[in-house]
């Protein structure tokens, strides 16, 4: 018989061994009875006489604070079913049970998660970014993690609003130093779906526009707002008694993008040297390394972070980009903080997980990511498979599946009807759906516009942003009042009633670290016509026509190279196709609502993540 190991888990300052593997401890999920220390040590008793495995040691760190136990495993157990001492302290160990409700004989390792993130939907949302953070967390605490999410308490004084509805006040505020002074913040917690929403609450959170900016652009305070974002995030599981107990020091930050790039440097800086979450570890996740929150070098001294730690954040800008003559270019980036001090770094497809090493991909940090290249992987996000799907979609004039496809005709004529343009379910309907910004190619679009409308087709277009591009799409909609509307704003059904009712999407994005919108309109039949990028390139599947016996193969078209003259190209053989060749349509539509787009592959992938970044010591002690 051999000899295994429990992991213990500090919760809140105190220490608690987790977990007999017969199940799960008392108050470890929020909502679930607690039961104090005796009953505990019953239990425990309990479980030892009746085979439960004995515990006859235990094991010490350095500093005294208990980190593992030492036990002889019930007799059942066979030898590769012990769980090895290399999971001490990287989380929890959960049984896994199969559907059939017999014990498999696996057992795996659950964590304390926390997503630190600007959005997660339902709660805000400007893109992808907040669809990831309000889906993901969900999968990964049905598979049995403890999660919590963190991100601000936006209020805007619109009816965006009730989305907090549901939160309440934790009455457990904190006092951030930074910025000249110590902020006063308060959080906010609802338990649903499985997962803690936590919401840090501050006056700078509350005010009309986005979370990122108004009409007049960017705020001039994104930086202070961010720092308090991050600050927060690393005393919640230390302080928030959430479902009676905190999460503890022992727990995995996924920091997502620049606005929660801090994180890790706190750690570094703040915590660690006074030996506090030194078990932790963080792991970078890169939606869009366009976006790296650079501020004047001064900036960094409202930080509160110690002055030897600059050079984390240190930036300095090429020559070319310095504005006058005496401009040095130094600069405080967030993102590159991250990068230099997170366990590990993940982006959202593997396509852009190479593209960021490269110098026309890397937005000037492709030499910094290079070299972290062995901690750098890339996962395909997942997508939201309830909230997206055709069969039951409540926006959707008809539901339909991908063995009746008859609502989606339906869905199309519902759509040129409510944007007023003549009903034609036979002629091809093309959308596109995003911010409008450089990123999307929307310049591509433009330019290709006259040559587009020449052909007998419709499109629609919906997004916000940039406000030479609405412009442009208010003036395109008059110009061709018969095929083209442009609708501006951020509308969430609209955006679902597009995917449904269009023929084609195009995605003519100038990079893509992963997108969605290509994956929703696959499930909803709907084929991408898109730039071959990033996630892009990794998940449409160019169509084959002549490929397996001639039943054709592939999902779409992913055109190369960003040109005006190649992305016509790939919508005139897309439009040509559907008009002329029904089967291979009806083929490539099937083919694209069979796919699996759910986030259990990547909740999986992500486990693996969490296992390397456990197994390696903080990559700054
Ligand atoms: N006007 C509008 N009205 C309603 N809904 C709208 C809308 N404009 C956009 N959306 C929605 O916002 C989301 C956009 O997601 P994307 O992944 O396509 O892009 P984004 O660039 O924001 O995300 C970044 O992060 C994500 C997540 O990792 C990556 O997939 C992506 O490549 C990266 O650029 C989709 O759900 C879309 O429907």
């Amino acid at each position: 018989m051999r000899l295994g190991s429990f992991c213990i888990s500090g919760t809140g300052g105190r220490c608690v061994a987790v977990r007999s593997s017969r199940g799960k401890e008392a108050g470890e999920f929020p909502g679930e009875p607690r039961r104090n220390d005796a009953e505990l040590a019953a239990e425990e008793e309990k479980s030892r006489r009746s085979g439960g495995g004995l515990v006859i040691g235990e094991e010490r760190d350095e500093t005294g604070s208990l980190v593992g136990l030492s036990f002889v495993p019930p007799s059942s157990y066979d030898s590769d079913e012990i769980i090895s001492s290399e999971v001490k302290l990287s989380g929890r160990m959960q049984e896994v049970i199969d559907a059939g409700g017999t014990e498999e004989k696996k057992i795996k390792v659950v964590y304390n998660i926390v997503f630190v993130t600007a959005e997660a939907a339902p709660y805000s949302k400007t893109g992808g970014l907040g669809d990831v953070c309000g889906s993901l967390p969900i999968v990964l605490a049905a598979r049995g993690h403890r999660v919590m999410v963190f991100s601000p308490r936006y209020l805007s004084g619109t009816a965006a609003d009730k989305n907090f509805a549901d939160a309440v006040d934790l009455e457990c505020n904190a006092k951030i130093n930074c910025f000249g002074g110590a902020h006063e913040v308060a959080f906010f917690h609802e338990y649903r779906k499985g997962v803690d929403w936590v919401f840090v609450d501050h006056p700078s959170f509350h005010r009309p526009g986005n979370p990122y900016g108004d009409s007049y652009g960017a705020y001039g305070d994104n930086q202070f707002r961010f720092t308090l974002l991050c600050y927060a995030a690393c005393e919640a599981p230390l302080v928030l008694p959430l479902g009676g107990f905190t999460y503890g020091e022992n727990c995995l930050f996924l920091v997502n993008d620049w606005h929660a790039s801090l994180v890790p440097v706190l750690l570094a800086a703040k915590y660690r040297p006074y030996g506090v979450y030194k078990d932790a570890r963080s792991v970078l996740v890169i939606h869009n390394l366009a976006h790296q929150g650079v501020e004047a070098a001064i900036t960094y001294q409202n930080l509160g972070l110690p002055t030897k730690w600059y050079g984390a954040l240190e930036w300095v800008f090429p020559n070319w980009a310095r504005t006058h003559a005496l401009d040095t270019g130094e600069a405080v980036n967030f993102l590159k903080g991250a990068i230099v001090t997170a366990d590990r770094i993940l982006t959202v497809s593997q396509g852009y997980s190479w593209e960021i090493t490269t110098i026309e991909g890397g937005y000037g940090l492709h030499e910094l990511l290079s070299s972290r290249k062995y901690v750098l992987n890339g996962i395909t996000n997942g997508i939201d498979t309830v909230e997206w799907d055709p069969t039951k979609d409540e926006y959707i004039a008809s539901p339909y599946s991908v063995t009746d496809l008859s609502g989606k005709a339906r869905c199309k004529i519902a759509l040129q009807k409510e944007l007023g343009l003549p009903v034609l379910p036979d002629c091809p309907l093309i959308g596109f759906i995003g911010r409008l910004s450089y990123q999307k190619g929307i310049d591509l679009i433009c330019s290709a516009m006259a040559e587009l409308m020449a052909d007998d087709v419709q499109f629609v277009m919906l997004g916000s942003g940039d406000q030479r591009y609405e412009d442009w799409m208010k003036a395109a909609e008059s110009t061709y009042k018969e095929k083209f509307r442009g609708w501006v704003g951020f509308n969430v059904p609209i955006s679902h009633r597009i995917t449904a009712g269009c023929d084609i999407l195009l995605m003519p994005s100038r990079f893509e670290p992963c997108g969605l919108n290509q994956l929703y309109a696959m499930r909803y039949g709907t084929v991408p016509v898109v730039h071959a990028t990033g996630g892009l390139r990794d998940t449409v599947e160019n169509f084959k026509p002549f490929a397996q016996q001639g039943h054709g193969e592939g999902t779409g078209w992913a055109f190369s190279p960003l040109t005006k003259e190649s992305m016509l190209e790939a919508l005139g053989t897309a439009i040509r196709t559907y008009r002329e060749d029904k089967d291979s349509w009806e083929g490539l539509v099937k083919r694209g609502m069979a796919k699996d787009y759910s986030w259990e592959k990547a909740a999986v992938q992500y486990e693996q993540v969490f296992e390397w970044a456990f197994s390696d010591p903080p990559f700054v002690k």
